[in-house]
C-alpha cells in the first residue's frame, strides 16, 4: 500500500512496513506511535482508515484544501505535541526523583499556548549537554531513531519485527554469569571481563594498531572468563560488532536507552548487555531486565554511587551489578568507590540475593585486584590496562600477578 499521511510538515509513508514509518524527527515518531493506537508498536502498521484518508491527502496542498480534515489533523497534531512534551516532562520528573541527573533528550520549551501541569518547566534549562555521558545519550537517541543520518538508520535497517524473526535462528546465548562464577571458583580470583576498546572519551585513542579479533583471542588465551565489546562508533571508535567474536561469553557495551537495542544486541551475538542506572529509571531497568530474561541475556546493571546502588539492590531480578569506579560525568577514577559502596548492609543484601558484583574501571595492578576483591567483588571489568599491552594475554598475567589461564 503506497501513500502518505501529511501532518503539517510531517510526511509518513504508509507503505505497510515498519521501515517506511518515517517521521521527520524523533519527537513526532515517538508521539505518533504512542498516541495513535492505529499504529501498532510491533508491526508499525497503519490502520486502513487512516491510510484511506492519507491517500486522499497525499500532498500538502490537499491538506490545505480539504479543510474539515485539515482542521482535525491540525488539532490532532497539536494534541500530539502536547502529549509528547508532557510525556517527556513526566519521564524527566520521575528520573529526577530517583536522583538521575542525565537528561534523556535536549529540553524543549512547552508547545505554543500550553496550559497544564508542566507549565513552568524547562524554561531556563540549558539545551546543550551538561557532560559527556549526557552528550552520548542524546546522540544515541538520534542514532537509533531513524533521524538525520541518511540513507538508512539503525532502526530502519533492522525494525523490531525483523530482529524478532532473526532471533528464531540465532544461536543460544552463553551463560555469562556462569562463566564468571566458574572462573572465580577455578582461580580464587575475580572472574575477568576483558574489554575490547580502541578509544574512550576520557583517554582518547588507547591503541592505534587495533585489531579487535586479535585482542579478543589474546584475552581468551590469557584466561578471560568473558569479553566486553564497546560497540559505540562515535565516542569509542568501535569498528566491530559482537558478531565478530564467537569466543567466551560476550557483553555488548552500549549505551542502552531503547529496548530495541537489546534485541539488536542479541541478534549481533551478545550474551549480556549493559544497563546504566545513572541513565535509566527503575521502571526502565525492570522492564529491560525482563526483556533480557526473555531473550536469554544477562543484564549487567551499572552503578556509580550509593543512591544508584540502593535503587538497584531494591529491584527484583537483578543478578549482576557493576560498580564503576569512573564517574562518567567527570571522568574521575577512584577504585575506593568499590569499597565505599560495598558496606556491611549492602554486602548482606548482595549475599541474600546471590548477586555477583563486578568492579569496573581503573584496575591496573595486582594490588588493585586484591583491593576490590577484599571489598567483595567476584568479577572485574578491565579495559585500558589490558588493551594497551603489546601482548594483552601477558597483560592479564601482569594484572593478576599470575597466569590465570591454567
Ligand atoms: O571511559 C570513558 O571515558 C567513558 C566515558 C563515558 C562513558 C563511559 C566511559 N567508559 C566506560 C567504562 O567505564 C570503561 O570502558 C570500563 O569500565 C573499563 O574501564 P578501564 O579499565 O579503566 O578502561
Amino acid at each position: 500500500m503506497e501513500g502518505v499521511v501529511s501532518l503539517k510538515g510531517t510526511i509518513l509513508s504508509t507503505r505497510v512496513s515498519s521501515q517506511s514509518l518515517k517521521p521527520s524527527n524523533w519527537k513526532s515518531q515517538f508521539a505518533i506511535r504512542r498516541s495513535f493506537p492505529c499504529v501498532s508498536m510491533d508491526s508499525h502498521e497503519i490502520n486502513p482508515s487512516i491510510c484511506a484518508r492519507a491517500q486522499k491527502l497525499d500532498s500538502r496542498d490537499a491538506v490545505t484544501t480539504v479543510s474539515p480534515i485539515s482542521d482535525s489533523l491540525e488539532q490532532a497534531e497539536q494534541a500530539l505535541k502536547i502529549k509528547d512534551w508532557e510525556a517527556a516532562m513526566l519521564h524527566e520528573e520521575i528520573a529526577a526523583s530517583q536522583g538521575i541527573t542525565i537528561r534523556r533528550r535536549p529540553p524543549t520549551a512547552p508547545p505554543l499556548n500550553y496550559v497544564g501541569p508542566f507549565e513552568f518547566h524547562a524554561r531556563n534549562e540549558p539545551n546543550t549537554p551538561r557532560n559527556i555521558l549526557e552528550e552520548i545519550i542524546w546522540y544515541k537517541d538520534i542514532e537509533i531513531s531513524e533521524v538525520h543520518l541518511p540513507p538508512l538508520l539503525l532502526k530502519e535497517r533492522s525494525p523490531l519485527d525483523a530482529l524478532k524473526k532473526a532471533l528464531d535462528s540465532a544461536p543460544p546465548t552463553r551463560d555469562f554469569i556462569g562463566a564468571l562464577r566458574a572462573a572465580y571458583q577455578r582461580t580464587g580470583l575475580p572472574g575477568l571481563i576483558a574489554e575490547v576498546k580502541k578509544a574512550s572519551p576520557s583517554r582518547g585513542i588507547i591503541r592505534e594498531d587495533f585489531i579487535p579479533i586479535e585482542i579478543a583471542k589474546a584475552y581468551e588465551k590469557g584466561g578471560a572468563a568473558c569479553l566486553s565489546v564497546l560497540t559505540d562508533k562515535k565516542y569509542f571508535k568501535a569498528n566491530s560488532s559482537c558478531t565478530d567474536f564467537r569466543l567466551c561469553p560476550l557483553l555488548c557495551k552500549e549505551f542502552i536507552v531503547d529496548a530495541w537495542q537489546i534485541y539488536y544486541a542479541r541478534t549481533k551475538g551478545a550474551d549480556a548487555v549493559l544497563l546504566i542506572a545513572g541513565v535509566l529509571s527503575d521502571l526502565e531497568i525492570r522492564y529491560m531486565v525482563e526483556i533480557c530474561k526473555t531473550l536469554g541475556l544477562t543484564a549487567l546493571v551499572e552503578v556509580h554511587d550509593e543512591r544508584e546502588m540502593d535503587r538497584v539492590l531494591g529491584l527484583e531480578g537483578i543478578e549482576l551489578v557493576g560498580i564503576n569506579n569512573r564517574n562518567l560525568e567527570t571522568f574521575k577514577v577512584d577504585i575506593s568507590n568499590t569499597r565505599k559502596l560495598l558496606d556491611v548492609r549492602r554486602l548482606e543484601i548482595i549475599r541474600e540475593k546471590d548477586i555477583i558484583v563486578v568492579g569496573e574501571s581503573g584496575l591496573f595492578t595486582p594490588p588493585d585486584i586484591s583491593y576490590v576483591q577484599e571489598a567483595g567483588v567476584k568479577a572485574v571489568l578491565v579495559g585500558e590496562s589490558l588493551v594497551k599491552e603489546n601482548d594483552p594475554s601477558q597483560g592479564i598475567t601482569n594484572l593478576f600477578g599470575r597466569d590465570i589461564s591454567v
